[in-house]
């Protein structure tokens, strides 16, 4: 019995060992001893396919290496205090970056308040994953994402090294919700609900396609109140929390999900679909040079940028409405980096 016992487990690790050697990959993340930086950085210990973890922050991050790295995963996670040869070091040859670091919302706010004091953390760590390792996959979460985004681009654009597949929002946080409220509504399991979520990531622009779900049927005043919810899900968690921060623990998933989604794709499986914040042909005749829609992810990043497909009148208007927001957070973005170049 008890050699029955240990032969399984050696077969488990043995799997486990083989998928990694298959799919060496290193995985950063930068603000990870934050409210999402801790729950991601857990998610990313558990998968297989993720060999090396970094971890990053301004404070406490050797701590959470620790603790983590005794799950009992096979993964390397080593922690870095901050200090510009860590961070080189800590992103150096990592094939996601992941940037949690800045701060969260407190009620009241708006995440385009948070512009202040998030655009020149997210700039400069931008800057030096650009000097370090300008080819990792870099995954932006730190808010107003629909500036952040811009950001790095414009500090990518400076350093020469700018390439608009490797470069992505993440607000998969929005497909999530959407899929969990549209199940509440229906009452129906959410994994089988996918609603694609186009747009930005922040209150009108964030434009659910509920035609394309599979409720097209979804009208009038519920609607309404779908849309809004899955619009300004972060504020019932930011009022919820009553000072405390935003959504960690649902982000954390998200994040772990797009990450995973792009390990998936670099190790060659086909047809990787996330919907992500992007350098995208979509709308920039209009003057927005970047929108979150369903992205077909490659080994190099971005595959194929998918259009919004049909979308009916009342989701036309969103969208008008999404475009004029988000062409003023993104030259915001821009901006920033002109009068505020990185050193
Ligand atoms: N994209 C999304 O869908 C989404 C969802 C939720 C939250 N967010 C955003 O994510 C960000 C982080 O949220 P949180 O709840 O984890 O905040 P938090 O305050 O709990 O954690 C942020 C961490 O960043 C660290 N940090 C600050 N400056 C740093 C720097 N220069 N280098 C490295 N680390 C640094 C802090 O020390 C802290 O540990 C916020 O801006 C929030 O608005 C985005
Ligand atoms: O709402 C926030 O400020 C955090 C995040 O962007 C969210 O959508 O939960």
């Amino acid at each position: 019995m008890f050699s029955v016992r240990r032969a399984a487990v050696n077969f488990t690790q043995k799997r486990a060992f083989s998928a990694s050697a298959a799919n060496p990959y290193k995985v950063a993340v930068l603000g990870a001893s934050g409210g999402i930086g801790q729950p991601l950085s857990l998610l990313l210990k558990l998968s297989p396919k993720v060999t090396e973890l970094a971890l990053y922050d301004v404070r406490g991050a050797p701590g959470v290496a620790a603790d983590i790295s005794h799950v009992n995963t096979h993964s390397v996670v080593k922690g870095y205090t901050p200090a510009p040869e860590n961070l080189a070091e800590a992103v150096k040859d990592a094939e996601i970056v992941l940037i949690p670091a800045g701060v969260p919302r407190k009620p009241g706010m708006s995440r385009d308040d948070l512009f202040n004091t998030n655009a020149s953390i997210v700039r400069d760590l931008a800057d030096a994953t650009a000097k370090a390792n300008p080819n990792a996959k870099l995954l932006i979460i730190a808010n107003p994402v629909n500036s952040t985004v811009p950001i790095c681009a414009e500090v990518y654009k400076r350093r020469n090294v700018y390439n608009p597949k490797t470069l992505f929002g993440v607000t998969t946080l929005d497909v999530v919700r959407a899929s969990r409220f549209i199940s509440e509504l229906k009452n129906t399991n959410p994994a089988n609900e996918k609603v694609t979520v186009v747009g930005g990531h922040s209150g009108v622009t964030i434009v659910p396609l509920l035609s394309q779900s599979n409720h097209p049927e979804i009208s009038g005043e519920q609607r309404d109140a779908l849309v809004h919810r899955i619009q300004f899900g972060g504020d019932e968690v930011v009022k919820a929390k009553d000072g405390a921060g935003s959504a960690t623990l649902s982000m954390a998933l998200a994040g772990y999900r797009m990450a995973e989604s792009l390990l998936r794709a670099k190790a060659g499986e086909e047809g990787v679909i996330e919907p992500t914040f992007v350098d995208s042909p979509l709308f920039k005749d209009q003057g927005v040079d970047f929108f979150a829609s369903n992205v077909e992810l490659g080994p190099e990043g971005v595959k194929k940028i998918h259009g919004v497909g049909d979308i009916n009148a009342y989701e036309k208007e969103l969208i008008e409405a999404c475009l004029k927001d988000l062409k003023k957070n993104i030259e915001k973005g821009v901006e920033f980096v002109k009068s505020n170049p990185p050193q």
